[in-house]
């Protein structure tokens, strides 16, 4: 028992959980992504150079990565401070905020943003993906690392005092790198000390989110109390989806509003759209596991930000919710979804 058990932790402090409301449990409001730029096409170097004007945006929503001016979400923190206020309006009400070192993650905006909107901003504590670890991070002790981030959660981060409320978005990559084992390892630790939520970014290839679990489980991690991002472009037969949510972490769709046709990461993969995403959530209640289900956005690029006709940080509860209540999804469930499950994960033990 500790003074945040039975409680949630925002940039602002601590929250009794039902105050939490409708709540987007995978979003950036500011950071970088360089660290994943991927070249343009052939022949569209130029249009990369300038693609924010109206004929170029469906070449950048096409191209997301391949632009970067598009990877700096930080520089729109104005724009986010009005979607926020638009979210609320939408009846949204807390956000997760998942940015963690290595794709700059600036505490004091958030504190801001959450002081000027009225929305909860819970941040992240730990490390993005391998390649944006320092070659400190890399040769530092899985000890080294979990007392960074306890340290994240009980005292503040970047040398701030502002406090983490769950570890991650962990960033793992496919296969796992040895650096990211030691993360893991590490924020298992941190997690059994302070009985926190945990959220992995886990690496494209199907087989990556069992594997990111069998590490955590294998030091003491609390899986009942772990989020598995990103499922949306990571498994896709529901034989496998099955054998994995039968594991028992939370199962996070998360990259509603993206249509891209070619996913650069993985051409492999057909990134599903919104419909095919509403599916795959009705099959996994059908199949039991309402309690799991957790949804987001994972606004990490300026195209998808309103302000350049992207569908913001509402379009989950404007759009997606009322088309869930057409495809077998109840009203009580999109609550659970939306509400009791964040709710349930946010809590420290
Ligand atoms: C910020 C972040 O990691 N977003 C996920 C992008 S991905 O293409 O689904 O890996």
């Amino acid at each position: 028992m500790s003074a945040l058990t039975g409680k949630v932790q925002t940039v602002l402090g601590l929250v009794d959980p039902n105050q939490l409301g409708r709540t987007m449990t995978h979003e950036h409001l500011t950071m970088t992504f360089e660290c994943c730029y991927f070249a343009p096409p052939p022949g569209d170097a130029a249009v990369a150079q300038n693609p924010f004007q109206m004929q170029h945006m469906h070449w950048l929503r096409q191209n997301p990565y391949s632009c970067h001016e598009n990877l700096l979400l930080n520089q729109e923190t104005s724009a986010v401070r009005d979607e926020l206020l638009a979210y609320r309006k939408a009846g949204g009400s807390t956000i997760v905020e998942n940015t963690t070192t290595g794709i700059d993650r600036d505490l004091p905006a958030l504190r801001q943003l959450a002081k000027d909107t009225g929305v909860h901003i819970v941040a992240g504590a730990g490390f993005y993906v391998d390649c944006t670890h320092t070659e400190a991070t890399k040769k530092m002790s899985v000890e080294k690392l979990t007392d960074i981030i306890v340290g994240e959660v009980l005292h503040g981060a970047d040398g701030t005092d502002v406090r983490c409320g769950v570890i991650g978005e962990i960033g793992t990559s496919w296969p796992i790198t040895e650096s990211e084992r030691k993360v893991l390892r590490a924020t298992a630790h941190a997690q059994a000390q302070l009985g926190c939520p945990v959220i992995i970014h886990p690496g494209r290839n199907p087989a990556a989110p069992a594997e990111v679990l069998r590490i955590l489980q294998e030091v003491g991690g609390d899986i009942g109390k772990t989020v598995m991002s990103h499922l949306d472009r990571t498994i896709f037969d529901e034989g496998e989806l099955l054998e994995f949510a039968n594991l028992g972490s939370y199962l996070e769709y998360d990259l509603f509003g993206i249509e891209t046709l070619n996913y650069c990461f993985n051409l492999d993969v057909d990134m599903p759209s919104d419909s095919q995403r509403v599916k795959a959530l009705a099959f996994l209640v059908d199949e039991g596991y309402e309690d799991k289900i957790l949804v987001a956005h994972d606004i990490h690029t300026k195209d998808r930000l309103t302000k350049y006709g992207g569908h913001g940080y509402s379009h989950i509860l404007k759009n997606i919710v009322p088309k869930m209540l057409t495809r077998g999804i109840s009203q009580q469930q999109v609550d659970k979804i939306l509400i009791d499950n964040p709710k349930h994960w946010l809590t420290f033990k």
